[in-house]
């Protein structure tokens, strides 16, 4: 799904009243009936009180529209507008006279302070104040009223946007943004609702589809894609009847150390459960016997350390390398590094220690075969691109990296983004479970699953980062998410896959692979 910026949206806007040919008041009237249903749904008539803030701008005709439908349909609505400044918006005004057809109330006007009414937890509080138009921090009154709606328990409903967030840009650490329980936001899904700064206003988030142009939406570059179960969907790549397993690709791990080498089962494990035909893991020699009694699917081929990987000798042809985890950054280990890296002619996936060694030794990054992965968390990533000063910088010095040296970054979080050149491809899976040890390990080892399969590499990234996401929301089903850990999001992966292609009704029924 696209992700469009505030001016995309406003263009489309337009583009759709031409192309239909309707009045913006008919697709304001289109977006408030849709609202209004969904909330309708959710309320079924409940004798809740309803208190609407309205702004003055389209938002605030929103709010009065959908203000006019719960009173036709006997919700107890009291109206309120912020009347901030003389400018308001002709479809608010037509909104605002509309409204006197159902009710002989005015809408009560706020100018201050002292106008702002009682609210008590049982209220229903819809926010229609700003929405995209926003293109300051709030100020003043306005301010305060944002910070005395937060401050209240009533259960807060946003519309298009939590008030006071920028759907694209950067805020400043005091801005005043209203926290809400839940947003309607229309069309698509803004980028600030998946930025760590800024995700949490929006509470949970359900996107209108309110039918803006077909044609406009198709040829719009997007600012970023959210990569939905639909896009899943349609990356994935079935398997052929008459196929064996070197049709699905060797991979080669370059893993684990003395005490980490848990690091190399999972990075390992995760590549065979996520479907490579075959997977050897390159480790220390002290590491055979904990890896062959780990995973009996998986070939192995010791280094001459003992205890670290000292030393490279390719040792599989055409292998897909996943290089770092558990590895250290002892010299011997980085040369070994360096050694394995350089022979690569293809694609590889670099993650966890590997990231380190080339942080430390950043020559070696000419060397990275082009369209390799690099799985990066926060820590690991500004030892590679430096201090950002909000999500946006990090991900403008993230693409800037990733055209500069030719590769895919995956940046962890939780709403992971896959960096492609100027691509930005934002992950909808995953919970807060998934940040546990050895989680990063089976990323890794997933990617370079789908890479060795013959995904192509921008595709083995985000299909993998969705489907690591859903194992662990499939796990967190049953094991809650304190009690994931990452052996048990890799025994999801098969299930994530079914799950892809399950009707609703199936859902439930999600077991791990033993
Ligand atoms: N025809 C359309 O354009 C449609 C617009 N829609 C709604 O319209 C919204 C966008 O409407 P608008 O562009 O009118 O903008 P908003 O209603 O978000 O904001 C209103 C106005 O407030 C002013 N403003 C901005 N920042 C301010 C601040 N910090 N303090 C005080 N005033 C400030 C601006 O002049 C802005 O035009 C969308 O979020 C959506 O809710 C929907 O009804 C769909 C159709
Ligand atoms: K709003």
């Amino acid at each position: 799904m696209k992700i469009l910026s505030a001016q995309q949206l406003a263009e489309a806007d337009l583009s759709t009243i031409n192309k239909q040919q309707i009045s913006s008041n008919d697709l304001m009237e289109r977006v408030a009936t849709l609202v209004f249903e969904r909330l309708h749904q959710r309320l079924n008539g409940s004798p809740v009180p309803v208190k609407i803030f309205c702004g003055i701008g389209n938002n605030g005709g929103d709010g009065l529209a959908i203000a006019r439908h719960m009173i036709q349909h006997g919700y107890h609505v009291k109206v309120y507008v912020t009347n901030c400044s003389k400018k308001r918006s002709p479809d608010f005004l037509v909104n605002y006279d509309r409204i006197k057809d159902v009710t002989n109330e005015w809408p009560v006007l706020l100018s201050c302070k002292e106008d702002f009414p009682e609210i008590t937890p049982q209220d229903f509080i819809i926010d229609a104040i700003f929405g995209t138009g926003i293109n300051r921090p709030v100020d003043g009154w306005m301010a305060d009223l944002i910070v005395y709606l937060n401050s209240v328990k009533a259960f807060k409903v946003a519309i298009d946007m939590p008030s006071g967030l920028y759907a694209n840009t950067a805020h400043k650490t005091d801005d005043a943004i209203l926290q809400a329980d839940h947003t309607f936001t229309f069309q698509t899904p803004k980028l600030s609702f998946f930025l760590p700064e800024t995700g949490q206003y929006t509470g949970t988030f359900e996107v209108i589809n309110i039918g803006l142009d077909p044609e406009y939406l198709m040829a719009a570059a997007p600012i970023a894609q959210l990569i939905t179960r639909e896009a899943a969907q349609n990356m994935y790549q079935p398997r052929e009847k008459f196929s064996y397993k070197g049709d699905y690709g060797h991979v080669l791990t370059f893993a684990g150390s003395k005490g980490k080498m848990g690091a190399a089962v999972l990075c390992a494990g995760a590549a065979i459960n996520a479907g490579a035909g075959k997977v050897t893991a390159y480790i220390p020699e002290d590491g055979n016997f904990i890896m062959q009694s780990s995973l009996p699917e998986v070939m192995t081929v010791e280094s001459e350390g003992e205890e670290y990987i000292t030393d490279f000798k390719n040792p599989i042809e055409n292998a897909v390398l996943c290089i770092g985890p558990g590895i250290g950054v002892k010299k011997y280990t980085c040369s070994a590094f360096a050694k394995a890296v350089k022979e690569q002619s293809t694609p590889i996936v670099i993650d966890a220690d590997g990231i380190q060694i080339l942080a430390k030794h950043p020559e070696l990054i000419k060397d990275i075969p082009k369209d390799s992965i690099l799985t990066p968390h926060d820590g690991e990533l500004k030892k590679l691109i430096g201090e950002w000063d909000n999500s946006y910088t990090r991900l403008e010095k993230a693409q800037e990296f990733s055209k500069k040296n030719n590769v895919i970054l995956v940046l962890k979080g939780a709403h992971t983004i896959t960096v492609a050149g100027s691509g930005q491809y934002v992950n909808s899976t995953g919970n807060p479970g998934m940040a546990t040890a050895g989680s990063g390990d089976v990323l890794s080892g997933i990617i370079a699953s789908f890479l060795a399969q013959g995904y192509d590499p921008l595709t083995a990234a985000a299909f993998s980062v969705y489907l690591h996401g859903a194992s662990g929301d499939l796990a967190s089903q049953t094991y809650a998410h304190e009690g994931l850990k990452a052996s048990i999001i890799s025994n999801f992966i098969g299930s994530s896959i079914l799950q892809l292609f399950r009707n609703p009704a199936q859902e439930q029924q999600a077991q791990p692979q033993s």
